[in-house]
């Protein structure tokens, strides 16, 4: 579960007094994520979701996050919005971590997508892309390409004790990754994390909303697909579903045709995007102690990802 932090029924008071939601009515934890501790709260006026930050999630780096969801929302697209204090601040400290409130959001996330679930979570990915055009917040990918090989260097041994020889095989991956990279694809702000625990739908099957902005940045907007069809289109026995993937490519043209050069960098794109989830994996499993109360992912699911895209992808067919 995913509450790092407590909070005592009068630290809640204290802590909306300052608001204008009116009285706590409920006040629960919430055990999906991993990265920070969440909370639904609900008050005289409305459902919220309560954020502890915690973990990776940089203090100078939330008012981005929290403005960019405020950015969307104001466009209409479905993020959750940030509720500001009666000081009109939305950025607060609860339990001396940064902690803010925003909107609860109505919908379900899907655990085993079909394509028609991938197809909606395109269109709502390219939905995203288009409204986030014009947002003036920076945001450097500190995850991208240039990171992965300091980032691997930390956790070689790691990679070892998963997988003997893993490592002299990830060193080549990232080395061939490092000449192939394409660096000249638009980009702009860009979701980093749209995985289905991320991405809500109404009871219709339809998008409804995405939630955790919190590795958004700047970065290819084709990485950001590669990011998600390597999230949402594998199945449990490693293999990679083509049908699903061609239903999220689909959904996404609805309303953002990728290019010529954005299509060819996609298999690319997702072999780097598969690395990207593995370090990251595997930095937690080693920093995860035994007995902790949330269980970090397994890196080998994406090592096996990995190992999918070393073949090369195909997606398109011959006719494209
Ligand atoms: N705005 C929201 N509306 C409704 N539920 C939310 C919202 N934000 C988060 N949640 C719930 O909290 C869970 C964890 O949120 P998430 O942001 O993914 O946490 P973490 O950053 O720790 O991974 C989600 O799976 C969802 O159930
Ligand atoms: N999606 C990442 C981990 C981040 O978890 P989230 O619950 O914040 O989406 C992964 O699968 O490695």
């Amino acid at each position: 579960m995913a509450v790092y932090t407590d909070i005592t029924d009068q630290e809640l008071e204290a802590f909306l007094a300052e608001y204008d939601l009116g009285a706590p009515l409920a006040f629960k934890g919430i055990a999906e994520g991993v990265e920070n501790s969440n909370f639904l709260l609900e008050t005289e006026t409305g459902r919220y979701i309560l954020t502890v930050y915690e973990r990776r999630a940089r203090p100078e780096d939330l008012p981005y996050f929290l403005d960019l969801l405020g950015w969307l929302a104001d466009r209409g697209y479905p993020s959750a919005r940030p509720i500001a204090d009666k000081a009109g601040k939305n950025l607060k400290t609860l339990r001396g971590k940064p902690a803010a409130i925003v909107e609860f959001l109505p919908g379900l996330s899907v655990r085993k997508p079909t394509p028609a679930h991938c197809r909606e979570a395109g269109e709502g990915l390219a939905w995203l892309h288009l409204s986030g055009e014009g947002y003036a917040g920076r945001r450097a990918n500190d995850l991208g390409q240039p990171h992965w090989a300091p980032l691997f260097s930390k956790h070689r041994q790691a990679a070892e004790d998963l997988k003997p020889g893993l490592s002299a095989v990830i060193d080549k991956d990232l080395a061939e990754l490092s000449l192939a990279w394409p660096r000249n694809l638009p980009t702009g702000t860009i979701h980093a994390d749209y995985f289905p625990d991320n991405v809500f739908f109404k009871t219709d099957g339809k998008f409804a909303a995405a939630i955790d902005f919190y590795f958004a940045c700047d970065d290819a907007y084709a990485y950001d697909v590669a990011v998600t069809l390597n999230a949402w289109c594998f199945e449990a026995d490693g293999s990679f579903n083509v049908t699903a993937a061609r239903a999220l490519i689909a959904g996404y043209e609805r309303r953002r045709p990728l290019s010529p050069a954005e299509r060819d960098a996609l298999p690319i794109l997702a072999r780097g995007a598969a690395i990207r989830f593995f370090l990251t994996r595997l930095a937690d499993w080693n920093a995860t102690p035994a007995g902790a109360l949330v269980r970090p992912k397994d890196p080998l699911e994406y090592e096996r990802k990995l190992a999918v895209h070393r073949e090369g992808l195909s997606l398109f067919g011959s006719s494209q």
